[in-house]
């Protein structure tokens, strides 16, 4: 079990976040990806995060047109985007959490995935959003996901070489604080959660989730979204943002396009831990160890 006194994060970690708004063109949305990875890693980061379906627009109706196969030598005329990752990571130097797109498989489903690389541009993971994002608010946002995707059915959690391990999960994912708690309690410094909120739920629940899962777990949390596009697009939330252990944000965008940058410390969790130590603290005598799921 994994604790302060055996470190979670191994040293200090600069982390940027990519705020953008995709659009139907799926050369230039990985043409503005990789034009932002670069000017990030220029900042000296080693993680770059980009947001929900950026290579598509965040539509069901049009994911089926999008979605590529996903596999460890992507090529890039069947899977240009997968490709276009893999260089950028390698290019950049960075480890890169590719946001999300939908994925074909060889049975023809497609799922919304997330792959992360590393700086060497190997597929270090991949992550199928597990919470399908459909749901109905009269007079303001409905959307069924699962009308053309199926969900993801495994906890993703990555180890980043140097640092630690971090916890993937995809925008509606973050409502589930049972994925977060899991990697948690795996050992991650960091729940990072590549989205695209909406502006009916955004302005009540983006910001209470996002720190809520930091502070329930005493981790980062990473909430990296699209930015905010006219209609008729889907109305992104944006205000990608960054929580500490504490809860406190100490990075965020407002609604257009943006990178923000944190760099995340080892003390800062030691410290929320020591002061608040929930961990020792917990009640399995009275409910379930959830944080004890084995992870298959
Ligand atoms: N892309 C999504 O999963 C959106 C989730 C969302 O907006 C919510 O309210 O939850």
């Amino acid at each position: 079990m994994p604790s302060f006194v055996n470190e979670i994060l191994q040293r200090p970690l600069q982390v940027a976040c990519i705020q953008i708004a995709s659009g139907p063109d799926k050369a230039a949305n990985i043409a503005q990806v990789r034009k932002k990875v670069l000017q990030a890693a220029a900042g000296g980061v080693s993680l770059i995060v980009l947001p929900e379906c950026f290579n598509s627009p965040y539509s069901t109706a049009r994911f089926r047109e999008y979605a590529e196969p996903l596999s460890s030598c992507p090529d890039s005329t069947e899977a240009p985007t997968f490709a276009a990752l893999q260089k950028m990571a390698q290019e950049a130097g960075v480890f890169l959490i590719g946001g999300s797109i939908p994925e074909r498989d060889q049975a023809g489903k497609i799922y919304n995935t997330c792959a992360v690389y590393s700086p060497e541009g190997k597929l270090l993971a991949s992550h199928r959003k597990m919470h399908l994002f459909d749901i109905d608010i009269p007079g303001g946002m409905s959307f069924r996901e699962s009308d053309t995707l199926s969900p993801g059915n495994k906890i993703t959690i990555v180890d980043l070489d140097g640092f630690g391990k971090i916890g993937i999960g995809i925008c509606y994912d973050l409502r589930f604080a049972e994925l977060s708690m899991i990697a948690a309690r795996e050992g991650a410094f960091g729940l990072i959660f590549p989205s695209a909120f909406n502006t009916t739920t955004g302005p009540l629940h983006w910001e209470l989730l996002g720190r809520s899962r930091a502070v329930d777990n005493q981790v980062y949390s990473i909430l990296c979204s699209q930015s905010r596009a006219p209609p008729p697009a889907y109305p992104s939330w944006g205000y990608s943002m960054i929580s500490d252990p504490m809860g406190r944000i100490v990075a965020g965008a407002k609604e257009s396009d943006d990178i923000i940058y944190a760099t995340l410390e080892p003390d800062v969790i030691r410290e929320s831990r020591q002061a608040i130590p929930i961990s020792s603290q917990r009640r399995y005598d009275v409910y379930p160890d959830i944080g004890a799921f084995p992870i298959v």
